[in-house]
């Protein structure tokens, strides 16, 4: 009975609309709005009984890759299904002869790459085979690899508008529990709680995946408390640069729940709770760069999106006085700095990544799934960086007045911009791209900032100049005169950084997201 039920899914793995005799057939397609979710009622037919569709893609009929089933359970055939603990009546009674039902959630691509969580509800006439189906897809899912059981989160409660708490509770436990993710929340006390609990205490033994809940702050507290406590248990000094740095077995999902949230944004597509939520729950894993900061060689910090000095090194060093207005502070420290239009005097160098296919202005965006990072990360080697000052080709020295360096190892997209600080890079391909802003008047730099804002190239100009880099130095050059502002500090994915001079190598995959990359497909 199983084998012949099931036979046609042998035939089209993946698929449940393909389990043949007893194919799912809609009853009625009448769906409802559930908050985020949204409730369907669907017959499923005995074998030999009304079966007029022809093969394949019968109307109504849903098809779902098995990898995109959250979860499975039984419903109630009272005409009342059970939802996160509440009991709630679904859209129609039960049909007919129809007494058991079985309620699949599965992933719904909505607009702009958002996903959300649908159910969908089969009817069934035996116990039986009403069991069977549920066996059948559990075993199904207990077969893919990949997917978290156990998760350890923690909760930044005073991130982005303050909301990072019921944003979790509200819109995230119910979808891990659903899924039968069990999850141990921390809700951090402190800034660094995070860091030093996952650097020392945190027994990562027990857990698939750390989830933080916050902003690009958080995420680089996660980062850097992984990154540490990878290399401790592997023996490796992050402070010596010859040593090359273990890729971490961890990996990270990103609730979003700050004010930019440039990471989550540039490896999702969006920056939404549920859409995040999802992606953890399937298990997604996307490699991601990693750049390492030095200072006399001497490890500072580490970087995945914006390394800043200038412009966004002054905007945060004036927004961290404004916190209490909120994600809104960027936009006034923006302005602030904008006005203010300081430049500094220094030298950079770098060594260009002369090895990889792509380039900044080459307008092949990063997409997943993407070729390029694999291709360019398989011939340099992840965890890979270049280490030694001699190593591999020819430095580039440009010394002049800069209002902005920055460095975006990934494109650094948000909701301000799009498209990002660097459209064309890679989230995981071993190399930053170097964007070097010369002085030049407030209404040059403002039209190369509104670019950003725009498809519109923010690189063809004549005061801006861009380098896909391996490694790169920065030298200030030192005062003069008294009360010149000669050093800003490094924007460091949204954390000060009170050097100025830095050694900046990127260290290819060294950390996995529970994402895949931006989808390039046409959403609905
Ligand atoms: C005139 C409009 C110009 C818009 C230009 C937008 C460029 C935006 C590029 C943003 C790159 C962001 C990279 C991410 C950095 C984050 O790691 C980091 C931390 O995030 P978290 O708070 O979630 O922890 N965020 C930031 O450092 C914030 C950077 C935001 C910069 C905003 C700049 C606004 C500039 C406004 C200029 C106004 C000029 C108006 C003249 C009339
Ligand atoms: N409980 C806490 N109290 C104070 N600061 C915290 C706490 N937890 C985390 N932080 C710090 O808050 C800062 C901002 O966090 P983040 O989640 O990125 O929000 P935002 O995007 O609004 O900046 C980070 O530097 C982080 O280290
Ligand atoms: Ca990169």
């Amino acid at each position: 009975m199983v084998e012949g039920m099931f036979r046609e899914w042998e035939k089209h793995p993946g698929t449940v609309s393909g389990i043949g005799p007893v194919r799912p057939r809609v009853s009625e397609t009448r769906s409802r709005q559930t908050g985020d979710k949204r409730c369907e009622r669907k017959a499923l037919r005995p074998p030999g009984i009304d079966w007029d569709t022809p093969a394949g893609s019968p109307s109504g009929s849903v098809c779902v890759p098995v990898c995109e089933i959250l979860a499975v359970r039984e419903a109630d055939v009272e005409g009342r299904g059970k939802t996160s603990g509440r009991w709630q009546r679904l859209s129609r009674r039960p049909a007919e002869g129809y007494p058991y039902a079985f309620t699949v959630s599965y992933v719904e691509r909505v607009k702009q790459h958002r996903w959300r969580c649908r159910d969908v509800t089969f009817q069934c006439a035996d116990g039986a085979v009403c069991q069977q189906w549920i066996h059948s897809i559990r075993d199904q899912l207990s077969k893919l690899t990949g997917r978290p059981r156990h998760l350890l989160v923690y909760i930044n409660p005073h991130g982005g508008r303050g909301r990072g708490k019921q944003i979790y509770e509200e819109k995230v436990a119910p979808l891990f529990s659903r899924a039968s993710i069990s999850a141990s929340v921390i809700v951090t006390e402190r800034a660094n709680h995070a860091r030093d609990h996952l650097k020392t205490d945190a027994d990562l033994k027990k857990y698939d995946g750390v989830v933080c809940v916050g902003g690009d702050g958080m995420f680089s507290e996660v980062l850097h408390g992984l990154v540490s406590r990878t290399q401790r248990d592997a023996g490796v000094d992050q402070n010596r640069r010859e040593q090359r740095l273990v890729p971490c077995p961890v990996r990270i999902g990103i609730i979003p729940a700050g004010s930019t949230d440039c990471v989550c944004y540039g490896t999702v597509g969006v920056n939404d709770p549920v859409t995040s939520a999802l992606h953890i729950i399937v298990g997604d894993s996307q490699p991601l760069d990693v750049c390492s900061i030095r200072h006399a060689d001497a490890l500072l910090r580490y970087s995945v999106s914006l390394l800043g000095y200038g412009f966004y090194g002054d905007v945060l060093t004036d927004s961290e006085r404004r916190r209490w207005m909120g994600p809104v502070r960027y936009d006034v420290s923006g302005l602030k700095t904008f006005l203010a239009h300081n430049y500094y005097e220094g030298t950079v160098s770098f060594l260009p990544a002369t090895d990889v296919a792509g380039s900044p202005r080459d307008k092949t965006t990063c997409r997943a799934g993407c070729s390029r990072c694999l291709k360019d990360s398989q011939a340099y080697g992840t965890g890979n960086c270049v280490r030694g000052r001699d190593q591999g080709g020819d430095w580039r020295v440009i010394r002049g007045k800069f209002l902005a360096v920055n460095a975006a190892g990934m494109s650094c997209a948000c909701p301000r911009s799009p498209g990002g600080l660097s459209p064309s890079a890679h989230l995981a391909d071993g190399t930053t791209d170097l964007i070097l802003v010369r002085k030049c008047s407030r209404a040059s730099f403002l039209r190369h900032l509104l670019r950003h804002t725009s498809p519109q190239d923010q690189f063809d100009l004549s005061f801006v100049e861009v380098h896909r880099v391996r490694r790169f130095c920065f030298m200030p050059r030192r005062s003069e005169h008294e009360g010149d502002p000669v050093c800003s500090s490094w924007n460091c994915d949204g954390e000060i950084l009170p050097h100025a001079s830095v050694d900046v190598g990127v260290h290819c995959q060294l950390i996995r997201l529970f994402a895949r990359g931006i989808e390039d497909i046409a959403t609905p």
